[in-house]
């Protein structure tokens, strides 16, 4: 399987270090990367070089390479700006799913990808449970849905804080709005919940701590549901849990498996 990255920050390297290094997967490599916030081009000829990759700017010139999927790891913008033209052409996988909050630009890009044939991909990320959560709203019986996010104050504040404070509390809506790149898991929660509009979000940020904790309380016909994921960040960026990468990986090795589990 073939594959294109948007995006070469903490996860896209991670990416490239396990799939076309360490060669974890046999029958998947990474091709292709279009990063266009990446200037440097001694830097990028490097990483092609020692990924043995082709290195873009330009999204037309990457699009036109053999890719079987195309992962964005950048940011909600570039989902915004790529993800119409990328899925008449490609399946794409999204990780920075907060773009996906605008109902009419899911609705178009669910329809594009229909008209196209495409797959539009949507991992775990950071947080565990989605398949209890899909499972408990398949017949309408999901009531309540909470995600409480507390993150290292220095990931969240630009300013310091002495002890953990709650800095938002609200809708899941609400929170992608300010927090773009701290909040994309309540994003994901509400797409396979009671969505982005009834999902209550707390976000703290707390200088004792040097994890990504998310808690989801979930109630329903069901009965109820709790699970606090204490995740270590990504080295490279300590806003991004590690497990948002191994999110995207696990998805990847199974899009070639026969057996779905989950
Ligand atoms: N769904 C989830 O659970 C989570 C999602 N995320 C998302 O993943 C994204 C990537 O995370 P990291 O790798 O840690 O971020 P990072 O900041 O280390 O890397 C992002 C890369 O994207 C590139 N980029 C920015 N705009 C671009 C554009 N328009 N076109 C092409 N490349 C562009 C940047 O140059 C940078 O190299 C975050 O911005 C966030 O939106 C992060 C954590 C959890
Ligand atoms: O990585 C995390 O723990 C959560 C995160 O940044 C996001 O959801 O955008």
């Amino acid at each position: 399987m073939k594959v294109g990255l948007i995006g070469c920050g903490a996860i896209g390297h991670f990416l490239l270090e396990k799939i076309n290094q360490e060669k974890i997967f046999p029958n998947v490599e990474i091709v292709s990367v279009l990063d266009e916030r990446e200037k440097s081009q001694p830097k990028l000829a490097k990483l092609a070089d020692t990924y043995d990759l082709s290195f873009f700017s330009d999204a037309d010139r990457f699009l036109s390479l053999e890719m079987d999927v195309v992962v964005e790891c950048a940011n909600v913008e570039a989902v915004r700006h790529y993800a119409p033209i990328v899925l008449t052409k490609k399946d794409l996988l999204i990780i920075s799913v907060g773009a996906l909050v605008d109902r009419a630009f899911y609705t178009e890009l669910e329809s594009i990808a229909k008209e196209h044939n495409r797959k539009m991909i949507l991992p775990s990320g950071a947080i565990g449970g989605l398949d209890l959560i899909q499972a408990a709203k398949v017949s309408g019986g999901l009531q309540e849905v909470t995600l409480i996010t507390r993150k290292p104050a220095k990931a969240l504040l630009s300013e310091t804080v002495e002890k953990e404070t709650i800095i938002f509390k609200g809708k899941a809506s609400e929170a992608i709005s300010k927090f773009p790149k701290n909040i994309n898991v309540a994003i994901i929660l509400s797409l396979a919940g009671i969505g982005v509009n009834e999902t209550n979000v707390q976000i703290v940020a707390d200088p004792q701590i040097d994890k990504n904790i998310h808690t989801i309380k979930a109630r329903g016909d069901f009965g109820e549901f709790e699970l606090q994921i204490a995740n270590h960040a990504m080295p490279g960026n300590p806003k991004t849990s590690y497990l948002t990468a191994l999110s995207i990986l696990s998805l990847l090795k199974s899009m070639g498996e026969q057996t779905i589990i989950g």
